[in-house]
């Protein structure tokens, strides 16, 4: 934790429409390995409150891998999975990669990783605006829509969690193929109370690309060219990784 440094070489400076709710976007996940539909998660949030009259300014975009005491079967160090998150990053302008959640051993759950967000956001007191002052920045969640699905799922998340985290900050939630996310949040108890706060994307290009896919193509010796950045499917190779 000493070396760590909350990074925020990429997040905008000042708002551009003052009147607007700065955000910035967060894609918590195992990211084993990342793929370009993570990425493309970014962009497809961006477009979608750039165009739907939307009250909130994106200022600034992280990923955020979780912590190795999340427990799915095959998940890799943290140390390689920050790497391959850093080298997608890189192949792009505006996305950094906090891997606070990986400095921990055991599970961080998404909402306290929302709050280190917050706090590290609003240090100074927020994002500058025209007249001078600051606005607080709020840590709003990107995720595909199974994501938002395990929120029905009695166990996987506390209700209070699901509230807090709805009420105090936000999703913004791409559809995976296969759901309406629509009318999953509106036959849910607790999410149809927060509908204003679950931002639904279509996909316009629908892609079913996943990691565990990626996995079993690389343990079969297929290839994930386009799917996975260059340097990411490099690094794979050189490190020796998802072989068995
Ligand atoms: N094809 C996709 N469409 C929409 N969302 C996606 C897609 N792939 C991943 N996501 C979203 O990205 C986030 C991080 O996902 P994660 O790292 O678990 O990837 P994954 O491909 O679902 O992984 P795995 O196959 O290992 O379960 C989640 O919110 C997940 O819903
Ligand atoms: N209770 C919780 O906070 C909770 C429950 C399930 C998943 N999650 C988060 O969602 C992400 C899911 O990642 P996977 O899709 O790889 O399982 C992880 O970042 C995980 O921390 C959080």
């Amino acid at each position: 934790m000493e070396n760590y440094k909350f990074p925020i070489n990429r997040l905008k400076t000042k708002l551009e429409d003052s009147s607007k709710t700065p955000i910035v976007l967060i894609l918590f996940g195992s990211l084993n390995p990342i793929t370009y539909l993570h990425l493309r998660l970014f962009e497809l949030a961006r477009d979608h409150l750039k165009n739907s009259n939307s009250n909130w300014e994106v200022v600034g975009c992280y990923i955020s891998p979780v912590s190795p005491g999340y427990y799915k079967p095959n998940l890799l160090p943290p140390k390689d999975r920050n790497n391959m998150c850093q080298l997608a990053a890189d192949c792009t302008d505006y996305i950094m990669v906090d891997i606070w959640e990986t400095l921990h051993k055991e599970y961080i759950r998404t909402l306290p990783a929302l709050k280190h967000f917050s706090t590290e956001l609003n240090k100074d007191g927020g994002i500058l605006i025209e007249d001078g002052t600051r606005k607080n920045i709020i840590p709003v969640i990107l995720a595909g829509g199974d994501l938002i699905e395990t929120m029905t799922q009695p166990g996987v998340w506390a209700e209070c969690d699901i509230i807090d985290i709805l009420k105090d900050y936000g999703s913004v939630v791409v559809e995976r193929s296969g759901t309406n996310l629509s009318e999953v949040v509106a036959k849910d108890k607790i999410l149809s109370q927060f509908q204003d706060r679950i931002v639904v994307v279509k996909q316009t290009i629908p892609n079913d690309v996943s990691s565990t896919r990626v996995r079993n193509c690389i343990k079969n010796n297929l290839s994930i060219r386009y799917i996975v950045p260059d340097s990411v499917i490099d690094y794979i190779k050189e490190n020796n990784l998802y072989k068995n």
